[in-house]
């Protein structure tokens, strides 16, 4: 079984609302998932999956939040290249030039640490409900679609 690895950093509660349907969209899609809180997790345990989602809020006017920087710093010491991977994250649309910019600036780096970032970036405003919470579930399915098609066994 394809092993999927989410970490996300959430300060009120809405990234961490995302990585919760996105858990259980690629669940229903027969891959097994882990979840981990950036705070709790180093990046070389990436290195263990076939697949990696990460997910930030954005916070201060266009960064990274506190919870996921040390992480993110510490993505520097691993070699990341071919990893299937994707982002996430919830921020404020009234923030209009920085909106969800942490899902943006996390994939920047990503791609220079030479993962395979497989999926646009997903964005959501505050708490993914409706719509939203549609897309979400679309991305975890398309992710899930993804690890099947490149990481064949
Ligand atoms: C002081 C402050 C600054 C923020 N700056 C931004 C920002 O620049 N861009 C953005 O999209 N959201 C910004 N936000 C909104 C948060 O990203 C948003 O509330 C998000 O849903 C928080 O996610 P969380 O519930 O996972 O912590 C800011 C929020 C606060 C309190």
């Amino acid at each position: 079984m394809k092993k999927i690895l989410i970490i996300y950093a959430s300060m009120t509660g809405n990234t961490e609302v995302m990585a919760e349907i996105l858990e259980q969209s690629l669940l229903e899609e027969g891959l097994e998932v882990t979840v981990k809180e950036a705070l709790r997790a180093k990046p070389k345990e990436m290195l263990k999956y076939d697949g990696i989602l990460l997910g930030a809020y954005t916070y201060e006017g266009g960064e990274i939040g506190d919870e996921f920087m040390l992480f993110y710093e510490e993505m520097d010491q691993i070699d990341l290249t071919g990893k299937l991977m994707a982002v996430f994250g919830s921020g404020d649309t009234f923030y209009q030039d920085t909106y969800c910019v942490a899902v943006d600036i996390i994939i920047e780096k990503l791609i220079e640490l030479g993962a395979n970032v497989v999926l646009e970036g997903l964005k959501v405003d505050l708490i993914p409900e409706g719509e939203d919470e549609e897309r979400c579930l679309k991305f975890g399915k398309d992710f899930a679609e993804k690890v099947k098609e490149l990481m064949p066994s």
